[in-house]
């Protein structure tokens, strides 16, 4: 699983690296570093040989990084300027030593080391190398980067962005983007373009993944992300384990959602309830039963305050619904019925379309004082329970709760500015302090376990997804999936709903267009992203097929 970091962990895996027991020579991790942006985008570029390339060198360590860089392209048979724009007496000794070694290098046919630009002419003639050259390398600034960008890196950011736009280069990013705060994703100067942050095509990071690689604003700009571990000693590597955050890939999925046994049957693949609608919203309930249906759930069954049934009945057969009660929305008179059914359920999820009527908090009460299977919780659920947090803690983790932002403003009573600046630390405190599994709904969503309190950080879906109902649909799934064959707790299955979730979006995205594709569609294509999961793993000898088929 691919590990998340912050700057601060980073800097303190660099001190240990090198003050340590390790004793690494500060010029050995600096030298390894740039090797490794050398090589991972040379293979990445088709090499290096005939190439004319911009390198920007900023001031701190991460222009450093530069210096090896340019050594190590120019062997490779490419023609650099050095764009250096520290002063040689400030740059760290590590930085420094590299930057001599380059100096010996230096001519006028291959490598050209220049200061920062200042007259007009000096921007005149920056402005043709870049759209000369075919590769810019931005060394500017990387885990060292916060506020907004100052001159003259913002002017250059915004002609190498220029470039760029112009189809003229491929721009490849050191550790970070120049402009992207490492901890939180957050970009220079917010939307103005004028001293925004440099999109990259390619970001070669070091050690581990940085949050702001992860987390939008900053994700839109790394490009394709590759992790070098640039030589630090493993044990290093695996001590992050304070505050832990992943990013979920297939191969995380593919290990939690195993392939089915074939002997067996639609009881052990889970009894799903869904408990939801009101007659304003039978869609929404009928969308979360149908996202469990696709998921492979063994029973559906849907139970919709006794109005609003009629809606409901028969729209799609492999959904058994029954309607509760005679009202549009369930009241505390309807409790018991459902307590009851609900010895026979695996799982009971809740909230879509269920309205806010305070009748239907009363029934949400003593729904949840007294079932004892796994619940998913989201949508208006959710803001009925919002102050309810003793009873939700009560239930010994076995909650998912699956707000978007707005809703979990509301739960966590945080402003969206306060969670915007840290979502990953917003996100586990509330786990922690609700004692719930947390899918906190976003680009990208969060997973947060309530045993640990490790962070997931999704990988999957796109833009074309922001549309009503694709929520809905991720709560049927997340139930289905927590009755699947195999699945070790409330968190993975939570995981696994997200990131299918999203996979499925994209799959749609792919064959239908950007947006416009629904929620229903979205969950129609769930057997074949399964399929995708499942054609990297080896089947046991008994399962594959015994006649064609592989
Ligand atoms: N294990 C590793 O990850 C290694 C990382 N290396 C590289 O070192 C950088 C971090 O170096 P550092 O010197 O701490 O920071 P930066 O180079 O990113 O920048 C510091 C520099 O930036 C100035 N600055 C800050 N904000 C702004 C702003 N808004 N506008 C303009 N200038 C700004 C600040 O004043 C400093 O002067 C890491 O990313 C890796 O690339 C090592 O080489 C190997 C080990
Ligand atoms: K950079």
């Amino acid at each position: 699983m691919q590990k998340i970091t912050t700057a601060a962990q980073m800097r303190n895996m660099d001190r240990i690296a090198m003050h340590g027991v390790y004793a690494m020579a500060p010029v050995v991790l600096m030298e390894n570093a740039g090797h490794a942006v050398a090589e991972r985008a040379g293979a990445w570029l088709d090499g290096w040989d005939g190439k004319d390339v911009v390198l920007f060198c900023g001031k701190g360590n991460n222009g450093g990084d530069g210096f090896v860089i340019a050594r190590h392209i120019l062997a490779a048979g490419a023609r650099v300027y050095v764009y250096v724009l520290g002063k040689e007496e400030d740059y760290s000794d590590e930085a420094r030593q590299h930057l001599h070694t380059l100096q010996q290098l230096a001519d006028e046919e291959t490598c050209l080391l220049l200061s920062a630009p200042q007259s007009d002419a000096d921007w005149q003639l920056l402005q043709k190398r870049l759209l000369a050259s075919s590769v810019v390398i931005d060394a500017m600034l990387g885990t060292g980067f916060h506020g907004s960008l100052r001159q003259p890196l913002a002017s250059i950011v915004a002609e190498v962005n220029a470039a760029a736009a112009a189809g003229a280069v491929t721009v490849i990013a050191v550790d970070m983007p120049t402009g992207v705060n490492s901890d939180t994703g957050a970009v220079s100067n917010g939307d103005d373009d004028e001293d925004g942050p440099l999109f990259a095509d390619m970001t070669v990071t070091f050690g581990a993944l940085k949050r702001g690689l992860v987390l939008y604003p900053g994700r839109a700009c790394a490009g394709h992300v590759e992790v070098d571990p640039i030589g630090m000693p493993g044990p290093l590597l695996m001590q992050l384990e304070e505050n832990p955050a992943y990013l979920l890939q297939e191969s995380d999925i593919a290990e939690i959602v195993v392939p089915r046994s074939p002997d067996s049957h639609k009881g052990t693949h889970g009894t799903i309830a869904i408990v939801t609608g009101s007659s304003q919203m039978a869609g929404a309930a009928l969308m979360a039963a149908h996202g469990a249906v696709r998921s492979g759930a063994g029973k559906v069954f849907l139970r919709v305050p006794g109005a609003t049934a009629p809606y409901c009945i028969g729209v799609q057969p492999e959904i058994m619904v029954r309607g509760v009660g005679t009202g549009d929305h369930f009241t505390a008179a309807d409790a018991d019925e459902i307590i009851a059914e609900s010895k026979n359920w695996s799982v009971l999820a809740m909230g879509p379309g269920l309205g806010r009527d305070a009748e239907t908090k009363e029934f949400l009460l003593k729904v949840l004082a007294a079932v004892t299977c796994p619940v998913v919780l989201d949508a208006d659920a959710l803001n009925l329970l919002a102050g309810e947090k003793a009873l939700i803690a009560s239930r010994g983790s076995r909650i998912i709760m699956t707000p978007h932002l707005a809703e979990f403003s509301r739960i966590s009573g945080l402003s969206m500015a306060e969670i915007k600046a840290d979502p990953i630390a917003a996100a586990r405190q509330f786990a922690s302090e609700w004692k719930v599994n947390l899918v906190l709904k976003g680009a990208p969503t969060l997973i947060v376990s309530a045993k640990t309190g490790n962070v997931y950080v999704n990988s999957t879906g796109n833009a074309g997804m922001a549309c009503g109902g694709m929520g809905d649909v991720l709560t049927g799934m997340i139930a289905a999936m927590i009755a699947h064959q195999g699945m070790s707790d409330l968190c993975s299955a939570a995981c696994a709903g997200v990131y299918l979730h999203g996979a499925a979006g994209d799959a749609c995205r792919k064959d239908h267009g950007p947006y416009g594709f629904t929620p229903m569609e979205t969950a129609d294509v769930l057997p074949q992203v399964l399929a995708s999961l499942e054609e990297d793993l080896a089947l046991p000898i008994l399962q594959q097929p015994l006649i064609g088929g592989k």
